[in-house]
Formats: C-alpha cells, structure tokens, sequence
C-alpha cells in the first residue's frame, strides 16, 4: 500500500477548500482533513487589547488532535477511507482511474506549513495565494462561527497572515505558488495533473507507458 499527502495551504479565502473538493471529487481513493475543523472552542481562544479573537494564530488550533487523525488514516488509509464513505457516501465525477494500492490524503488549511511535524508529513505542498483586495472581498462575503466583527479583516486576519507567511517562507522551501485569482478548473487542472504524476511515479510507471 502507498501513500502520498497533499497540503493545500495558503491565504484565507484564497480556494483551499474548493481546489480540495474539485481534487476528491475526481481521484479515487482521496480523504481531505480540513484544519478548520480543529479550531478550539470558541472560549478556548484568546483576546487581544482591541477585543479580537486570535483565531488566526496556531494556538487557536487543536493540533494534536488533527495529527492524531492523520496518524490514524497514516496507519491504515484503507479502512479509514471505509468507515468515512459509510457516513458520507461520495459523489464523484469522472473519476480518473488509479490503482487500488495508492491512496492519497488532501490536507487544507491556513496554517499548514507553520506547524512542524505537520509540514514534515507532505509529499507535496502547495499554497494558494490572492492580494489582498481580492481577499478581503471574498471574505466579507463569509460568515464563520462566530462572525467576523467590523475591523477584523485588517486588525486581525490580514496582519497575522502576512506574520504566519514570513515565519514560514523562513524555514520551509519547496512550496508551489497557485495563483487563486485563476479560474477554478484551470487551478484543479494543474493540481490533478501533477497528483496524477506522483500516483503514476509511485506505481512504477510514467504517464508516457500508458
Ligand atoms: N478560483 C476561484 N475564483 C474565484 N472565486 C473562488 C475561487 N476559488 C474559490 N472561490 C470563492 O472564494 C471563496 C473562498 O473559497 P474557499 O472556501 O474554497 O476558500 P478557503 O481558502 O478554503 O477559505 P477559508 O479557509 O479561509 O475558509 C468562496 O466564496 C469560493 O466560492
Ligand atoms: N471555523 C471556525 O471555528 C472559525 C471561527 C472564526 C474564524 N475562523 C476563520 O477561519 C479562517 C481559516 O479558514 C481564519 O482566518 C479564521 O479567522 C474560523
């Protein structure tokens, strides 16, 4: 049995969750974790002096028990792929076809690549990135739980992502830079193109022999 783990990181709003989907929806054999499943309670979180939850910083994150789940689909993929489809049966499209013996887990999230032993796990790694006009807007246009209060953009998100950025570019190379302003099928087309090389490298084949 192989393995190959994708991290789709990168800006809030920038497309992580819909280039995740797109990828599930077209490769058997596909399990996404998403990080923001593991945001602590909501009384967990700490406050700065302007009354803004720090939600954009890893403490804000319940990592240990998202590594936990990764270690559990790292163990036995197969069977942690069973159990999840008995519960949310899948709805692919046309699936491209793989081997059996490749399963492959997408894990996407804001601060993916800041956090060690987590960036230590990723066959690859890519990160999506739009300016800041274009984030803003996206996001005013979201409603986490709890919502956004006026100001939070630029108060909280956006300082604390150009902060989480740099701390990570200083210690982690290897990234692919996506631009997310492009088109939606024109993002997933790369990204497929290239999981479908590394399951095609992993099966002792090229795409050319195909
Ligand atoms: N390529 C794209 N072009 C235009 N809009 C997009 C594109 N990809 C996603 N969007 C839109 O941008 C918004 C954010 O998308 P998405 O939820 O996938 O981002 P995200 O990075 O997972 O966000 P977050 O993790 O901050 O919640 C959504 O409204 C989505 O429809
Ligand atoms: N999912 C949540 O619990 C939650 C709550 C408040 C804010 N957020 C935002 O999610 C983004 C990452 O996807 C971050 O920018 C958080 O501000 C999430």
């Amino acid at each position: 049995m192989r393995q190959i783990i994708i991290g789709i990181g990168g800006v809030t709003n920038g497309g992580k969750t819909t280039l995740a989907n797109k990828v599930y929806e077209h490769i058997p054999n596909t399990f996404i974790i998403s990080q923001d499943k593991y945001f602590k309670d909501e009384s967990l979180v700490a406050v700065d002096s302007s009354g803004f939850k720090q939600y954009d910083v890893i403490d804000a994150l319940d990592m240990d028990s998202m590594m936990l789940d990764i270690e559990s689909w790292r163990k036995d993929p197969r069977s942690f792929l069973k159990i999840h489809e008995l519960k949310n049966p899948p709805n692919f499209k046309d699936s491209t076809e793989v081997r059996d013996d490749v399963y492959i887990l997408i894990i996407e999230g804001f601060l993916l690549f800041n956090y060690k032993p987590l960036n230590d796990l990723f066959d690859r790694r890519y990160y999506l990135q739009v300016p800041y006009e274009v984030c803003k807007k996206r996001r005013c246009t979201r409603v986490y739980v709890p919502p956004d209060p006026p100001g939070y953009f630029d108060g909280h998100v956006w300082p604390m992502y150009v902060k989480n950025r740099k701390e990570m570019e200083a210690t982690v190379s290897a990234l692919i830079y996506l631009d997310g302003t492009k088109m939606r099928d024109e993002l997933f087309s790369i990204v497929h193109e290239e999981i479908m090389i590394e399951i095609q490298k992993l099966a002792g084949k090229t795409l050319e022999n195909d």
